[in-house]
């Protein structure tokens, strides 16, 4: 992955950095490598995460999975247990002939019609929770196991479970005899996705595990004490920067489907890990260049809050445009629509420049399992440090308990204040 920082770099306007500023980071940079580099020496929670690549053994997960011959993955998980799988599969599996869902919502209409349209007896269901506990995740796999039952296939001859911590899942696998991985020692959900839980779906649907796992190598080795050296860092520092002088939005914007998801993964890590003690940059996000039909007005011309982070592989498809005699589409003819689509990054990093508004461009050299690996632990990096800049700690998230205890006891199951609280809402209807 390349980082080009020169659109952060706003001399008059807000928010701006100057490249002194930049200089000066470059210190703290220094220290919070060394801090980091330690955790990961010494395996510590949360920046074990950034050895994983060193460690997941590909060939493992491939051996857990191979006994499978699906038509369809049901990935039954939740945040980090499902978002690292989702964008691994997009990304690079499109061609699989083995698809790829994920229920990691608890709406029964949805939930209903994906069961229907599931192809039930070729489905393998993998259920992920780390810890073991999260109540969507468990009831999901509750109604999706009946579901199969009711159409006469042995769920537990199709059902692989991957989590952390003791608790009713593990027993439930226990109980049920179903092949149970873990998730690795010391990794929060967000930074999970180079491990079994982001890896089993992608090995049923053919990735290429041992290749995502050498661009996570390659991005790990890459970290140095200078964000002038380590682009992960340099998107890091740059985001912290940009925030602490009001750009306390950053909207993350692939130019490319098959990173959609991405983005969707991007928002979590970045707001589970820096929203805290009242800080933390807001992840928006959006894709190129379909959202420059939606939110660009808002990015260019609304309030100075916001970094655009553009994301482009260097190498895409061929998909030529036919020629035309149409008056004014002439331009476009024998055109490629890659050719149209990096045009219109190019220009909206410009359009935004031009406003004087901060833009970060991230690079990856393809849609392939080496760049995206690296992508995936250059984020993981670059939000590590952005903790260490920001001086929160950066691998939990214990504003997301109030509510799960209030949903929990508004269900019978316990008794908690959070519960009472809700019947204490406030209400002024208007029907
Ligand atoms: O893997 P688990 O424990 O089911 O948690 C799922 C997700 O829920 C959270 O704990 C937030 O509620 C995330 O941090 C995590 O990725």
């Amino acid at each position: 992955m390349n980082v080009d920082i020169g659109n952060a770099l706003a001399s008059e306007a807000d928010p701006g950095i100057s490249r002194s500023d930049l200089d000066d980071l470059d210190e703290r940079v220094a220290d919070a490598h060394d801090r980091i580099a330690r955790g990961m020496a010494d395996d510590e929670f949360g920046y074990a995460s950034l050895n994983l690549p060193e460690r997941v053994d590909a060939a493992e997960i491939e051996e857990a999975v191979a006994g499978f011959d699906p038509e369809a993955v049901l990935t039954v998980g939740i945040g980090g247990s499902a978002l690292g799988a989702v964008t691994i599969t997009e990304a690079l599996a499109g061609d699989s002939p083995v698809d790829h869902y994920a229920l990691d919502n608890v709406d029964p209409a949805h939930v209903n019609r994906l069961l229907d349209d599931l192809p039930l007896a070729e489905t393998v269901v993998h259920v992920v929770s780390r810890s073991g506990t999260t109540a969507e995740t468990l009831a999901n796999f509750l109604v999706v196991r009946e579901a199969m039952d009711a159409a006469g296939v042995d769920w537990s001859e199709q059902t692989v479970v991957t989590t952390g911590e003791p608790g009713p899942l593990r027993d439930l696998a226990e109980a049920e005899g179903l092949p149970a991985l873990d998730v690795p020692k010391g990794v929060p959900g967000r930074f999970s996705a180079l491990s079994t839980v982001g890896l089993v779906p992608a090995a049923m649907m053919g990735v290429d595990l041992e290749g995502l796992l050498a661009g996570g190598r390659a991005g790990a080795d890459a970290l140095a004490g200078s964000l002038f050296e380590c682009p992960a860092y340099a998107y890091g520092a740059v985001a912290y920067a940009l925030d602490e002088r009001g750009a306390s939005v950053d909207a993350m914007m692939p130019y490319v489907e098959g990173l959609e998801s991405f983005a969707e993964w991007f928002a979590q890590l970045w707001a589970e890990s820096l929203g805290k003690d009242g800080g933390g940059q807001t992840p928006a996000r959006a894709l190129g260049a379909t959202d420059q039909h939606s939110q660009l007005q808002l990015y260019r011309a609304g309030p100075r809050d916001k970094l655009v982070t553009v994301v482009r592989p260097a190498e895409r498809p061929d998909c030529p445009i036919p020629e035309t005699d149409v008056a004014d589409l002439e331009y476009l003819g024998g055109q490629d629509l890659g050719a149209l689509l990096d045009a219109e990054f190019e220009a909206t990093e410009a359009s935004l420049a031009a406003a004087e508004r901060p833009s970060v461009r991230i690079e990856i050299d393809a849609m392939d399992a080496e760049s995206v690996g690296r992508l995936l632990v250059d984020m993981e990096a670059a939000c590590v440090l952005a903790g260490e800049l920001y001086g929160v700690e950066t691998f939990d998230q214990p504003a997301v308990e109030w509510g799960k205890k209030a949903a929990r006891g508004l269900l019978g199951g316990g008794d908690f204040e959070e519960a009472d609280a809700v019947a204490e809402k406030t209400e002024l209807i208007v029907d």
